[in-house]
């Protein structure tokens, strides 16, 4: 079966050089996989690059075609790295889940009925129907965070990736989105690639774990064997949760 994912000696160079030095990559249907390794080994700029946001060498292909031709675009989920609270006047929870169905309309086209119902649905899945009509920038940032994994799954992505979707965030958002996620892996065939520093409640969902280390993989295999030396905040470490500063990055996606 063609895999929702499958990436072949990825390379992205930014300003400082090269980042991603040739990471082959494959996420199959209804599989999940995460990406672990230390701060500044190169994960959230792959996926970045998978995802099409910055351009890469190698091969990428979403669903057996290639990305440069990937035109399905609601086939694809992304939830960004801490997004930032938007500049001017904020947008409700609902628009923002509204923003997700656009890959479902025609240009321009209005909402239609089933994209209200399914916005609905979708609050109501990350339990922030009391908050719907709420400016977003009134939301802790564990609610913020659920409203664009809200968005990111309104189109019904048949594959969802997710950089560091629980860093920082509070218990019950981590717990809510957990759940949410494995729903649909289990009951949908979902694929999952998540990048991670600390896994949570998601640890029972991953079936296969990558660690990045400086831009090229340096493990693949069951999260449980991951061996120590890896530098990677290693999950039986019991290290708290790293708090990171919030980036400069606007919402995609
Ligand atoms: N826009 C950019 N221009 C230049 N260098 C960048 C840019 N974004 C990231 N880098 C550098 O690329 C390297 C990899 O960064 P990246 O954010 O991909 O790592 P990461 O593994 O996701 O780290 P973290 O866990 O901290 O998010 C770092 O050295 C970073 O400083």
């Amino acid at each position: 079966m063609t895999p929702p994912l499958l990436a072949r000696g990825v390379e992205v160079d930014l300003a400082g050089g090269p980042v991603v030095k040739g990471i082959d990559l494959t996420v199959g249907t209804g599989e999940f996989v995460t990406l672990l390794g230390a701060n500044g080994s190169g994960k959230s700029t792959l996926v970045r690059a998978l995802v099409g946001l910055i351009p890469a060498r190698g091969t990428i292909e979403l669903f057996g075609t290639p990305l440069t031709r990937f035109r399905e675009r609601w086939r694809l989920g992304y939830v960004p790295q801490r997004p930032g609270s938007a500049a001017g006047v904020p947008a409700t929870v609902r628009e923002i889940v509204t923003s997700g169905r656009l890959s479902h309309r025609p240009v321009m086209g209005f909402a239609s009925r089933s994209d209200r119902v399914a916005v609905t649905e979708a609050i109501e899945h990350v339990r922030l129907t009391a908050k719907a009509d709420q400016p977003i920038t009134e939301l802790s940032g564990g609610q913020q965070q659920r409203a664009y994994i809200a968005r990111a799954l309104v189109a019904n992505p048949q594959l969802l990736v997710m950089d560091e979707p629980t860093a920082g965030v509070d218990a019950e958002s981590a717990e809510v989105l957990a759940g949410l996620i494995g729903h649909l892996v289990s009951d949908h065939g979902m694929a999952v690639l998540l990048v991670a520093h600390e896994l949570g409640p998601m640890r029972p969902l991953v079936d296969r774990a990558v660690v990045v280390d400086a831009g090229r993989v340096a493990y693949e295999g069951r999260v449980e064997d991951i061996p120590s030396d890896h530098p990677h905040d290693h999950p039986h470490s019991g290290a708290p949760e790293r708090i990171r500063p919030v980036q400069e990055e606007g919402p995609l996606g």
